[in-house]
C-alpha cells in the first residue's frame, strides 16, 4: 500500500484501545506492508499480549501517552463512552505534538473531540465496520478542516487498508452511514439467522444448511459486485413466473419488508444522533 509520508521517515501509527476494531487496522496495514511503525496502547494486558504473540513488531504499552510520544497519527480506537476521559487526558501532549487523530467511535462528534483534545487539532471522523476483521470492510470517512490533504490521504490509506473508503463532506451524513454500513453486517447476519432457522424446520441438516446459506450470502453479494446488474434486475432474474422465487418474495414484500428496513434505518441514525447529543 502507498501510505502517503509525512515525514521522510516511516509513518508512526499509534492505537489507542486495542480491541476487535483496532486489530483489523493493524492486520491490514501488516498485510499491506506500509512502510509504518505501529504502536498500541491499552490497559488490558491480555488485549497487548494478544498482539504481541501474533505481530511481535508492533510496540505495545499500558501507557497511553508513551504510545502516543512522536506519533504521526493517532487512532482512537476505544468505546464511545469513555472516548472523553481517555482524549482529555491527552489534550497537553497533543497540543505540544500536533498529529492527525483518527476516531473510529460511533457517534461522537468532531466538534467534541476537538474540545477534549484542547482544540484546533486535525481530526478524520470513520466509520468502519466489522468485516475489517477480514478485509472486506467498508469505511465513511470526514475530514475536519484543521486536517491537510496529506493527512486526509494518510487516514484514508489506513482504512483502505481494510476494505473501499468513502468521504463525506457533511459530517452529520457519518450518522447515515452508520447506520447502512456501520450496523450493516448485523442485518444480513440476522437474515442468515432467520434463513438458517427457516432451513432447519424444513428438514435440512444444520451444517448442511449453513454451507448453503454461507455460499447463497457470498455468491449474491458477488454477483451484485461483479455482474453490472442492479439488484432489482438480479431479482427479477432468479424470480420465474409462477415459480419459488415469486412465492417466496410474495410472503417477504406482503410482511412489509422494504417499509421495515426503511423504519430500521432510520432508527439506527437517529440513535446515532441521540448518541452524538448526550456525548457532546
Ligand atoms: N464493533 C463495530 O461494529 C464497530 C465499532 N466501531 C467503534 O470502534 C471502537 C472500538 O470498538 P471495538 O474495537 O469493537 O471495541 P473493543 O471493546 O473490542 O476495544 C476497545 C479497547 O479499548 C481498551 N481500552 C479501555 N480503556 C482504555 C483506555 N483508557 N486507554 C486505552 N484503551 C482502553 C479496551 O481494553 C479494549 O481493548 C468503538 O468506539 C466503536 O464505536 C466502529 C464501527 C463498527
Ligand atoms: O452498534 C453500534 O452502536 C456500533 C456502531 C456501528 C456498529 N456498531
Amino acid at each position: 500500500m502507498d501510505i502517503p509520508q509525512i515525514t521522510q521517515k516511516p509513518t508512526t501509527i499509534t492505537f489507542i484501545g486495542a480491541g476487535n476494531m483496532a486489530r483489523s487496522l493493524i492486520v491490514g496495514l501488516l498485510q499491506d506492508k506500509a512502510n509504518v511503525v505501529l504502536r498500541v496502547a491499552d490497559p488490558d494486558l491480555q488485549q497487548l499480549d494478544a498482539i504481541h504473540k501474533h505481530w511481535p513488531d508492533v510496540l505495545t504499552t499500558t501507557d497511553n501517552l508513551e504510545a502516543m510520544q512522536g506519533a504521526d497519527v493517532v487512532v482512537l480506537a476505544v468505546k464511545p463512552q469513555i472516548m472523553c476521559a481517555v482524549t482529555e487526558t491527552l489534550a497537553e501532549a497533543a497540543q505540544r505534538s500536533r498529529p492527525l487523530f483518527i476516531s473510529i467511535a460511533a457517534g461522537i462528534r468532531e466538534a467534541a473531540l476537538n474540545r477534549w483534545l484542547g482544540g484546533n487539532q486535525a481530526i478524520v471522523r470513520c466509520m468502519p465496520n466489522t468485516p475489517a476483521l477480514v478485509q472486506a470492510g467498508a469505511t465513511g470517512l470526514y475530514a475536519n478542516p484543521q486536517a491537510s490533504e496529506k493527512q486526509r490521504s494518510v487516514a484514508e490509506s489506513i482504512l483502505r487498508a481494510v476494505g473501499i473508503t468513502l468521504w463525506f463532506d457533511d459530517e452529520i451524513k457519518l450518522d447515515a452511514v452508520t447506520a447502512i454500513s456501520g450496523s450493516g453486517p448485523a442485518y444480513f447476519f440476522l437474515v442468515m439467522e432467520a434463513m438458517q432457522t427457516a432451513a432447519e424446520q424444513l428438514g435440512i441438516r444444520a451444517e448442511d444448511a449453513h454451507l448453503l446459506i454461507m455460499q447463497t450470502a457470498l455468491g449474491a453479494a458477488k454477483l451484485a459486485l461483479e455482474s453490472g446488474d442492479m439488484p432489482a434486475e438480479l431479482r427479477h432474474k432468479v424470480t420465474s413466473k409462477g415459480g419459488t422465487t415469486e412465492a417466496a418474495l410474495k410472503v417477504l414484500t406482503g410482511g412489509g419488508l422494504q417499509d421495515l428496513f426503511v423504519q430500521a434505518l432510520q432508527a439506527a441514525e437517529s440513535r446515532s444522533r441521540e448518541l452524538a447529543a448526550a456525548n457532546s
